[in-house]
């Protein structure tokens, strides 16, 4: 069996009385490309930093690479980290993150880091205090990648980009991963850009998985149905309606995860859903009295 990248069983943090993370069960193979989504306190950023070893769980397990993260060298080289906000050395220059990076990490790749910072047009003597948010991001990721590991984890890199520069930096995070054949774990707010460059989809929400997997085959268990509000009654019933608007003209459209087809003969329309219903969706599920987020073992309520 392949050892997937990341894998977690019955992962769970707490921070004082609060479960930021509870029974949170994960399995990423190698080589996808992760969209991390779900609402602000949702348990996105204790999640990578769990898996990068910077917080330890309080129950259950995580492994990445099939070892306990941050516990031996070895692992720690494999593993690329930028923290929400891309922290930098405000007094350092760029060459000096670079020379840091060289002699911190055994398999840094300078010629890497170079083609990086001129494809970012990065100056070398820049103090990186003075750089822009997006350029800062640029750096935060050259240093990353120029790392070679096999899993860079990316917390809402591009939160502070514009929408250009935001679209250039997830060009250049693309390049990265393609170049250095890794996964890659990236939170983010922004939906569309999660649509544009992620195959595989975790949805968080109050501290629980909402939805995990490739994007193709959850896309392909969901669709999106019109009809009026008696049609609905018809569905087959192994179909979960998880959110439905009314449409003002008496019919509704609602989001359906079904297994099967539904029947063409159905009295409603039905239409593929796009990645962004997908997570709007499954979180209106969530945040609903009697929800998957609001079961009675819901993070918070616990003890
Ligand atoms: N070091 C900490 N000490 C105490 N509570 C924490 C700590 N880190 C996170 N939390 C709590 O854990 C929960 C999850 O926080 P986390 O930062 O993981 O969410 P997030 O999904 O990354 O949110 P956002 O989208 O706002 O960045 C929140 O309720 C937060 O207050």
């Amino acid at each position: 069996m392949v050892t997937p990248v990341l894998e977690a069983v019955g992962l769970g943090k707490r921070f004082g009385r609060r479960w930021a993370l509870s029974g949170v069960e994960l399995s990423v193979p190698a080589g996808r490309v992760v969209g991390l989504v779900g609402p602000n306190g949702a348990g996105k950023s204790t999640l990578m930093q769990l898996a990068c070893g910077l917080v330890a769980p309080t129950e259950g397990r995580i492994r990445v690479h099939g070892s306990e993260p941050g516990t031996r060298p070895e692992q720690l080289a494999r593993v690329g980290y930028v923290a929400q906000d891309t922290p930098v050395y405000p007094d350092l220059t760029v060459a000096e993150h670079l020379r840091l990076g060289a002699r911190l990490n055994p398999r840094w790749d300078a010629a890497l880091a170079d083609r990086r910072l001129e494809r970012a047009e990065l100056d070398p003597r820049q103090k990186a205090g003075r750089l822009s948010g997006g350029q800062r991001a640029q750096l935060a990721l050259t240093v990353a990648a120029a790392k070679r590991p096999d899993l860079l984890i990316l917390d809402e890199p591009a939160a502070a980009l514009d929408p250009l520069a935001r679209h250039a930096f997830l060009d250049h995070l693309m390049e990265s991963v393609t170049e250095l054949g890794a996964t890659a774990v990236l939170s983010s707010h922004a939906l569309p850009d999660v649509a544009r460059v992620c195959d595989h989809l975790v949805v968080l929400a109050r501290g629980r998985v909402q939805l995990c997997g490739d994007v193709e085959p959850l896309i392909a268990q969901h669709v999106r149905v019109t009809g009026r509000p008696a049609d609905f009654d018809a569905l087959p019933s192994e179909a979960v309606v998880l959110a439905r608007t009314e449409q003002g003209d008496g019919r509704a459209t609602a989001l359906v995860r079904t297994v099967r087809p539904l029947p063409a003969d159905g009295p409603w329309s039905v239409a593929a859903p796009d990645l962004e219903e997908l997570v709007l969706a499954h979180l209106a599920c969530a945040e609903r009295p009697g929800g998957k987020g609001r079961s009675s073992a819901r993070p918070e309520a616990r003890r």
